[in-house]
C-alpha cells in the first residue's frame, strides 16, 4: 500500500489575543488574478496554513476561491488555516471600518478572520479609488488618526468577525499611543524584515510589548513595482549566496530560515509552483549562530518597502528612529 507523506507541521506562536499564528506563511501581494487562484491552491496542498492578504492587493475573490476549493475537497479545514487581512487606507474612518472588513470578508468567503491588521498608519482620500491621485499624480491623503480607526476595529472582534487585531508599518510611539487606549489587545506588527533591515530595536520592543512581528518582503521583493535596473536585491547577495552553499540551501531557504529562527513569522510570496515548494522546505536545517549574527550584521537600513514618497504625511512611519 502507498503511504502518503503527511504535510510538514509548522510551528506556531501564541498571539496576545490566546490564538496560534503558524509562523510561516505564503504572500499574495502582487500574485495576480488568474495566478493567485493556483498559488494558493498549491500551497493549501503542500501544507502550509497561514496565507497573508489584504483588500489593497484587489485579489481577496480568487484568494477565496481558492480556499473554498480546497475545503471543498477535503484538504483543509477552515479552522486548519490562518488568514490576515489588512484594513486598507481609504477606509480609516470610524464609519468605514466594518463596512471594509465585511467586504474583505464576502470576498473571501469568510465569516471571520484570524488577523486584521491597519495596514499602514496614513490614511487616504476615502470615497473613491484605492490609490486616490491628483492631477500631478501625487497621493491624496487623509488626516484620520489611526488611534479612532483602532478603535473602530475593535468592533470586528466584539462582533467575532475577527480573533486578532494588529497593525503594519507602525513605529513604536505609534504602538503605544494605540496600546495606551486599546481595549483589544495589539498582537501583530506586520513590518519589512530581512538581512538589510533586521529590525533589531522594533522587534525588542514589540517582544516587550507580547507583540508578534510578521515580517514582509523577506526576499527583498524583487517583484516590487517601483524596482529598476541597478536597485541592490537582496538574494544576488554574495554572503547569502556563501551561507546558502555551506546548507546545500537557497538563498531564499536561507532568508526564510533566519526569521524562523529568530521567533518573526515570515510571509514569502510566490506563484511558482516550485518556489513554494522550495519555500516551505526550511525545517530540515538549522543556521549556526555565528550565520545569524553574520547575517544580522548585513543591516544597513535599506528598505524596499519604504514607500518613501509619502515621507511628508502626518503619520508617515520611518521618519522616526524606530
Ligand atoms: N504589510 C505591508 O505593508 C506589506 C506586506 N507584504 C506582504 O509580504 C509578502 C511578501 O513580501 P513581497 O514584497 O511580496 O516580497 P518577497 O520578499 O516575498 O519576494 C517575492 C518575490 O520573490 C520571488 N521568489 C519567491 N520565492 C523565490 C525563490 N525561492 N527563489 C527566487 N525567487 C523567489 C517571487 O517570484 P514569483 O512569485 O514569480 O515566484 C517574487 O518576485 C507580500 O506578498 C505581502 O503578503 C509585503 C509588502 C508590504
Ligand atoms: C505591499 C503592501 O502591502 C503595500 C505596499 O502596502
Amino acid at each position: 500500500m502507498r503511504t502518503m507523506t503527511p504535510p510538514p507541521k509548522f510551528p506556531t506562536v501564541k498571539l496576545a489575543s490566546g490564538y496560534e499564528m503558524p509562523l510561516f506563511g505564503l504572500g499574495t501581494w502582487k500574485s495576480e488574478p488568474g495566478k493567485v487562484k493556483e498559488a494558493v491552491e498549491t500551497a493549501l496542498s503542500l501544507g502550509y496554513r497561514h496565507i497573508d492578504c489584504a483588500r489593497a492587493y484587489q485579489n481577496e475573490a480568487e484568494v477565496g476561491e481558492a480556499l473554498r476549493n480546497k475545503i471543498a475537497d477535503g484538504t483543509v479545514k477552515r479552522e486548519d488555516v490562518f488568514i490576515t487581512s489588512k484594513l486598507w487606507n481609504t477606509f480609516h474612518s470610524p464609519e468605514l471600518v466594518m463596512p471594509a472588513l465585511k467586504k474583505t470578508l464576502e470576498d473571501l468567503g469568510l465569516d471571520y478572520i484570524d488577523l486584521y491588521l491597519i495596514h499602514w498608519p496614513m490614511g487616504y482620500k476615502e470615497g473613491g479609488e484605492l490609490f486616490p491621485k491628483d492631477a500631478d499624480g501625487k497621493m491624496q491623503f487623509s488626516d484620520v488618526d489611526y488611534l479612532d480607526t483602532w478603535k473602530a476595529l475593535e468592533e470586528g472582534v466584539n462582533t467575532k468577525l475577527v480573533r486578532s487585531l494588529g497593525v503594519s508599518n507602525f513605529n513604536e510611539e505609534q504602538i503605544e499611543r494605540v496600546m495606551a487606549e486599546a481595549k483589544v489587545p495589539v498582537c501583530v506588527n506586520q513590518v519589512e524584515c530581512h538581512p538589510y533591515l533586521t529590525q533589531k530595536k522594533l522587534m525588542e520592543f514589540c517582544a516587550s510589548k507580547n507583540i508578534v512581528v510578521t515580517a514582509y518582503s523577506p526576499l527583498g521583493s524583487p517583484d516590487r513595482p517601483w524596482a529598476k535596473p541597478g536597485d541592490v536585491e537582496l538574494m544576488d547577495e554574495p554572503k547569502l549566496k556563501t551561507i546558502a552553499e555551506k546548507y546545500n540551501k537557497s538563498v531564499a531557504q536561507v532568508l526564510i530560515r533566519y526569521q524562523l529562527q529568530r521567533g518573526n513569522v515570515v510571509i514569502p510570496k510566490s506563484v511558482t509552483p516550485s518556489r513554494i515548494k522550495e519555500n516551505m522546505e526550511i525545517l530540515d536545517f538549522e543556521l549556526s549562530a555565528d550565520d545569524v549574527a553574520a547575517i544580522d550584521s548585513f543591516d544597513n537600513g535599506g528598505r524596499f518597502c519604504g514607500l518613501s514618497w509619502m515621507s511628508h504625511h502626518k503619520y508617515y512611519p520611518f521618519n522616526a528612529k524606530a
